[in-house]
């Protein structure tokens, strides 16, 4: 939970904002780097999870690579101070100026996702006299038994090329001589938490990895994505995933030659349980049937919940002790949709105008897919060290 420290620090500032906590943060990429390195695994961090400059320049300070999604996570990722060579770009629709924003950076690499992408890259790259570095998404075909949104690796997700394409594509790398094919890249879903499904992909992994190369396509790099889940429900007592269970795992079952390299392209396991979403209770509506908080933070400023029905803890951080009688109350936000809903039915601290209410496990997907409908303001930020 949060110290009186945080909590006095917290009383006066502009609700909403969100909260990050960079020591909790330095402690997770300290966890993972030192889980990865015993085997020599790269990882690079998924931007699109948070991009919040200070954030970001703590990640990097642990020697992440960087996971773009469109030219304006690579340009951030440069402003930043990332390595180009540890920045990689992936997305199934990148425009031209993206590509050539990529091309002119001279990032690491494309993760492509189809053979039209290939052909499109090629010819931006001829015209610009480079050879572009070039790894293919493969849509695995394996179920990351998670929410049906955020899975990406089935054949009916639009992400990456299917395996009825394979020889179309080691045709096509043939014929294309601005385009050099580095290895292969996979990424099945997100918030994962049963370990089997990343056994499951290794599994499917090694097939694939051993089709290119008995093709004669050298697969130097193999990058297995992110997807890595996080206790959305204890994100005190386990706020810090287990990446040593996590990277053992790469280890134990995907096959590769002492020259390859095996990358990771991880998200929310780093940045979610060091961000909170902290906002004001405006009004609480006691009804017959229902009680609502009403709070100064809504859907615009933390989506999943109405985009998925995701779970968030929330507590009343200005109520502590257990003499306090408690309610239930549906956590509502102000915007004009009745999805604006943190959660329904949630045991709060019997709760009163100016209490103070933190969303847990929202540094990643909150503040990045926060909107302005109903022309709300910008989220605040607030960091504590
Ligand atoms: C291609 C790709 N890589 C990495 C990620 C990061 O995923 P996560 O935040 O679940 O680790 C995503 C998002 O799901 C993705 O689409
Ligand atoms: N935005 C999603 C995850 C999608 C990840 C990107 N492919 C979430 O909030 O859980």
């Amino acid at each position: 939970m949060f110290s009186n420290e945080q909590l006095n620090k917290f009383q006066s500032e502009e609700t909403p904002f969100y909260y990050y906590d960079l020591s909790l943060l330095s402690a997770t990429l300290k966890a993972c780097t030192t889980a990865s390195d015993k085997y020599g695994f790269h990882v690079h961090y998924a931007l699109k999870a948070n991009v919040d400059k200070r954030v970001l320049a703590t990640i990097k300070s642990y020697n992440i690579g960087a996971d773009c999604v469109s030219g304006g996570e690579v340009k951030r990722a440069l402003e930043i101070g990332f390595n180009k060579n540890q920045i990689v770009f992936a997305g199934v629709g990148k425009s031209d100026a993206e590509i050539n924003f990529g091309l002119d950076n001279d990032i690491f690499c494309f993760n492509v996702e189809s053979i039209q992408e290939l052909e499109v890259i090629n010819e931006l790259a001829a015209k610009k006299g480079k050879t572009a570095q070039v790894a293919l998404r493969i849509n695995p075909n394996v179920n990351a038994y998670t929410h049906k949104y955020i899975t990406t690796g089935l054949e009916e997700n639009k992400f990456g090329i299917n395996q009825w394409e394979f020889d179309k594509v080691v045709t096509s790398l043939k014929s294309l001589p601005n385009i050099k094919c580095v290895g292969l890249h996979f990424h099945i879903g997100s918030q994962i938490t049963d370990f089997n499904v990343f056994k499951s992909l290794c599994v499917k992994v090694n097939d694939i990895v051993k089709w290119f190369t008995d093709r004669g396509v050298a697969i130097k790099v193999i990058n297995v994505g992110g997807g890595l889940g996080v206790d959305y429900y204890e994100p005190d007592s386990k706020s810090i995933v287990d990446f040593e269970t996590y990277f053992k795992i790469f280890d134990s079952f995907l096959e590769r030659t002492a020259q390859q390299e095996v990358h990771f392209e991880l998200g929310r396991a780093l940045v979610a349980n060091s961000g909170a979403l902290i906002s004001k209770v405006l009004f609480v509506k006691n009804g017959q049937v229902t009680n609502f908080a009403i709070l100064d933070a809504g859907m615009t400023e933390l989506m999943r919940p109405a985009l998925y029905q995701a779970y968030h803890k929330i507590q009343n951080i200005s109520k502590s002790g257990n003499s306090v009688k408690s309610k239930n109350y549906d956590v509502v936000g102000p915007i004009c949709e009745s999805t604006d809903c943190f959660g329904k039915a949630v045991e709060l601290p019997e709760t009163q105008r100016g209490d103070l209410i933190a969303i847990r496990t929202a540094g990643a997907y909150g503040e990045v897919m926060a909107s302005n409908y109903n022309l709300r303001n910008k989220v605040n930020v607030v960091y504590g060290e």
